[in-house]
């Protein structure tokens, strides 16, 4: 399938000059291998649920991208260079849909910008490594209800972080992986034993606080120089984030979440932030892409 390129944005038009800008009146497309200004900020989708699909999960999140840019459309002017390089549009080729998306987030890295991916189901963080794996001081901050650190013969929505680890090892690496807002009754023994062997750093959901999230991604952005954020939206109450595959009993408060994000937003070490498992079609109200908008807009607001 191909790959869409940049389409305008529209949203509430209040009027014409600065004081009415809105994110749709100031994302402006951009094509890899191009100059992006200080500061800019390059979105880029990764329209597939086909991870999803292998992972037994329900599928829909192939619509993510477009509904959070829906979402954020009519945001105000988050005050810096907002770019938007279109959609990485996946059939049943997923590995080749995560090569195509590295290859643009490698560009965005080169180019001197911060990739903001959307998802796309969570097989969207192997694509996203690919665009940095190699550069040094990198890590991964997982917020999630799940691992996933399936073991699996082929990539599934549950398996990006054992490929990124797989990956690691391979180049003598180790991969700076934590997560937090995991489930211990989501995840199995199996699941809970992988994450041990590989040195995974895990907050549960029950005991997560703003204070504890936000001292946890403090103390993953001290031991490294830049940051995948990857914020899987099933880490979520289903109450707030009714549009995922597989919602939460339990989740993490919105306040967990926005701490996160502001510990490594406030180190400076943000690198990439990607959001992960939105799926429009059990959303209600627009709710879970209002919610992950608002998260995109807090990380990158200037
Ligand atoms: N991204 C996938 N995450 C979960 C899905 C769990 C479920 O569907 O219940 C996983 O594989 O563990
Ligand atoms: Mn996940
Ligand atoms: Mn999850």
């Amino acid at each position: 399938m191909a790959d869409r390129l940049f389409v305008p944005w529209t949203g509430r038009d209040d009027g014409p000059g600065p004081e009415h800008a809105r994110w749709h009146s100031v994302v402006r497309g951009w094509v890899p291998g191009s100059t992006l200004p200080a500061g800019g900020v390059v979105m880029v989708g990764f329209a597939s649920d086909e991870g999803v699909r292998r992972n037994g999960g329900r599928v829909g999140a192939a619509a993510g991208p477009a509904a959070l840019r829906g979402a954020l459309a009519s945001l105000g002017d988050p005050g810096r260079p907002v770019f938007d390089a279109g959609d990485v549009v996946v059939d049943s080729d997923l590995e080749g849909g995560q090569a195509r998306l590295g290859a643009v987030v490698g560009a965005i890295l080169d180019a001197g910008g911060l990739p903001v991916v959307l998802g796309g189901g969570h097989a969207v963080a192997y694509g996203s490594y690919l665009g940095w794996a190699g550069r040094p001081g990198w890590g991964v901050l997982n917020v999630d209800a799940h691992f996933d650190l399936r073991a699996s013969d082929r990539a599934t929505s549950g398996t990006p972080f054992a490929q990124m680890a797989a990956d690691e090892a391979s180049a003598g690496r180790d991969l700076a992986y934590a997560v937090a807002g995991i489930s211990r009754a989501n995840n199995t023994r199996v699941l809970f034993d992988a994450a041990e062997r590989l040195g995974v750093e895990v907050l549960l959901d029950e005991d997560c606080t703003p204070a504890t999230a936000g001292a946890f991604a403090e103390e993953f952005v001290a031991r490294v120089d830049s940051v995948h954020l990857t914020l899987d939206l099933d880490a979520l109450p289903a109450s707030v984030a009714p549009g995922v595959s597989a919602p939460a009993g339990f989740g993490i408060g919105l306040d967990c979440v926005r701490a996160v994000v502001r510990a490594v937003v406030g180190s400076g070490t943000l690198g990439l932030l990607e959001v992960a498992e939105l799926n429009p079609s059990f959303d209600v109200d627009g709710r879970t892409a209002r919610t992950a908008a608002r998260l995109i807009d807090l990380a990158v607001r200037a």
